[in-house]
């Protein structure tokens, strides 16, 4: 039978299989029926019209190939392994994204014409509501490994090709890719791809546990296996903890473990899933040569043998440097704070990270500092002879976003300078780059800043190479990533790349060293001449101390600056200081009689004295009528009865 007597055939197949329902002649599985069921009513393919392989355009694949930017590279050494072994015997090999375009393919230039025809080839549409039953296609809905050999392809122009695909999910369990192997011209017989079946599995999951590997790792990795010599070499079962053995995410075998176990859903820990106590988790020896140790499933009884995978340290950047320790004196991090554990935590981590190259994420409220602590990290670290370049990534308008930031050749573009112009990062080299307000960089920036992070190397606009750049980055937000992320805003590769460390910064009502900040901020604004030498009088210290301030130390300046400019005699009262800063701070006027009695005298009077009821009448908590007592200079004991 020549080829297009074997296509008529299969259309014929297809066509009876759609009036009756018989089934096809050699059908692969139940599998393959349901899929051609859904290609004639789900998807309205006729099979009588077999389509040509659809290539997505170069601007498409690059879409889709930025959608899995990280996970690309971090398959990379596994899929050419495989192709390695396979490519001798005919075949390719594909890896799609979750929608089925082929972001990533190895097979042999010799056959590229053919190849290409039968869409065995880079930015290949295998969806199956466009390419009908096939693997990648069918495998993406259905969930799960399988082989679509010769006629168990809906579309007749398929039906020379063997294809197995096995599915890569992301920690979440979520679809991410599919790994293909296919071949041309196949065998005939089914059994030949059983074979290949397990190959393409085995490399799934090596893939998606790399994958794993590269996101927790800065997180303690418990691995285990039913086999002790295997565990540290190829560990079935992964699962990222935190510091009480709480599970924070697992592989797909280590969610298997964890399915069906109402006490180990949200929140699980391993001490729930294993019959074990904390103490035993962390005695096993991250770095000895025993390091394994045995640990009993509670449900099953079965015994897994575990190791731990340490979190990964920041690579220090100079070999043969000393280590940063919190407690060293670094007096451009010192000055930001005094007794405040937040911030002692916060100045710590920054101490030892300084020199690392690591990315840094400063979280805290607007104003609350984080461009004053990411120049203070600059100036602290080995960098701090090259530039810092701040980058508010919400103001800048985003027609102009990518020229700031990747710069353009000269003539790149019309109104370009005739010199062509550096972009913003290539002027961090050196230094650091301070993404400011990093949660509102629209999308597609998103993709290529990260390839910038993951390559260190910028394509300046119009340019035909790239420039490398060697800068350290420090991004800031006010805003919850993880919930922009939830709402496909944010890129979470993105977001893991960028945060090595996360450096919070307390609200100024927070912060137990409110006097130090106030004191420092004055101090500074005076040093930097931006204010006359000016005294704080008691009373203005603890209206500024009582007040909440929601624009934090930015409005602090701004009130200090106020106060500077009002206030006579070199000194700032409570008075000099802006209305809302004080006016916590005073009882409030009430409508009772005139005369020299204070409201706060008044309302102590009727409630006999009695703190609580004071400050229930006004609305205040107790500490702050004890702030008015000492403002008006009544002592408790001379309280009116
Ligand atoms: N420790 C400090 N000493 C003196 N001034 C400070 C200090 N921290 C912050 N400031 C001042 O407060 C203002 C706000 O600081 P900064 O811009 O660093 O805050 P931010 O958190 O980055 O704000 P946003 O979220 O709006 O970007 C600036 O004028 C800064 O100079």
């Amino acid at each position: 039978m020549n080829t297009q007597q074997a296509q008529r055939r299969h259309i014929d197949a297809i066509l009876r299989y759609a009036d009756d329902g018989s089934p096809p002649e050699s059908p692969g599985s139940e599998l393959i029926g349901r899929s051609w069921t859904r290609c004639l009513r789900d998807y309205g393919l006729d099979p009588s019209r077999p389509r040509s392989a659809r290539i997505v355009t170069q601007q498409t694949l690059r879409e889709h190939q930025d959608s899995v930017d990280e996970f690309l590279s971090v398959a990379r050494a596994g899929v050419e392994q495989l192709y390695g072994m396979i490519a001798r015997l005919g075949y390719v090999l594909l890896l799609t994204d979750h929608r089925g375009i082929t972001v990533q393919y190895l097979g042999d230039q010799r056959s590229d014409r053919r190849l290409r025809k039968a869409g065995l080839y880079l930015g290949a549409d295998w969806s199956e509501p466009y390419a009908g039953t096939c693997a990648v296609g069918t495998c993406i809905q259905e969930n799960q490994a399988l082989t679509c050999h010769r006629i168990d392809h809906f579309d007749a122009t398929h039906i020379g090709l063997t294809c197995t695909s096995a599915p890569i999910r992301d920690p979440s369990g979520k679809l991410l890719a599919v790994l293909d192997i296919s071949a041309l011209d196949s065998p005939q017989a089914r059994h030949s791809q059983t074979f290949a079946l397990h190959l393409t599995q085995l490399y799934a999951r090596m893939i998606e546990d790399a994958y794993f590997l590269r996101r927790y790792r800065n997180q303690t990795v418990f691995r285990c296996d039913a086999s002790r010599e295997f565990v540290q070499v190829n560990g079935q079962y992964l699962f990222a903890i935190d510091d009480e053995g709480g599970i924070g995410a697992a592989n797909t075998a280590g969610r298997s473990l964890l399915d069906g176990r109402p006490e180990t859903g949200d929140g699980a820990s391993l001490t729930q899933l294993f019959d074990c106590r904390l103490r035993d988790i962390w005695s096993i020896p991250y770095d000895q040569d025993d390091q394994v140790r045995a640990f009993r499933l509670r449900q099953s009884g079965e015994t897994l043998f575990a190791a731990l995978i340490q979190p990964r340290a920041p690579v220090p950047t100079t070999a043969g440097k000393p280590r940063e320790h919190s407690e060293d004196v670094v007096p451009e991090l010192d000055r930001l704070a005094a007794d405040d554990p937040v911030m002692r935590r916060t100045l710590g981590l920054a101490k030892r990270l300084r020199n690392r190259d690591v990315g840094l994420l400063i979280l805290g409220e607007t104003g609350t500092g984080k461009e004053v602590l990411a120049r203070a990290i600059h100036a602290a670290s080995h960098r701090s002879r090259g530039a810092f370049v701040a980058i508010n990534c919400a103001a800048i308008p985003e027609s102009l976003i990518e020229s700031e930031l990747f710069g353009y050749v000269a003539g790149a573009f019309t109104g370009a300078r005739a010199r062509g112009m550096r972009g913003l990062i290539q002027q961090a080299d050196g230094g650091t780059l301070f993404l400011d307000e990093i949660g509102d960089m629209p999308l597609p920036l998103q993709t290529r800043l990260l390839r910038v992070l993951a390559e260190g190397e910028i394509l300046p606009i119009g340019a035909d190479r790239p420039v490398r750049v060697n800068c350290r980055v420090i991004a800031a937000t006010h805003q919850d990533l993880g919930e922009r992320i939830a709402h496909g805003q944010f890129r979470e590769d993105l977001y893991y790349r960028l945060n090595g460390a996360t450096l919070r910064l307390p609200p100024l009502r927070r912060r137990a060293d409110r006097p130090h900040v106030i004191r420092s901020v004055l101090d500074t604004l005076v040093a930097q001449g931006r204010l006359s030498a000016v005294r704080l009088r008691a009373d203005a210290m603890s209206a500024l101390l009582a007040y909440d301030w929601p624009g934090n130390i930015r409005q602090l300046v701004n009130a200090l600056a106020f106060a500077e400019a009002t206030c006579e005699g070199g000194e700032i009262t409570a008075n000099d200081l802006p209305e809302e800063c004080v006016s916590g701070c005073l009882p409030p006027a009430d409508d009772g009689p005139a005369g020299d009695e204070s409201p706060l005298r008044r309302a102590l009077r009727a409630e006999q004295g009695n703190i609580s009821a004071v400050a229930r009448r006004f609305g205040v908590s107790r500490p702050t009528v004890y702030r008015w007592l000492a403002r008006e200079g009544i002592a408790l004991r001379r309280l009116p009865g």
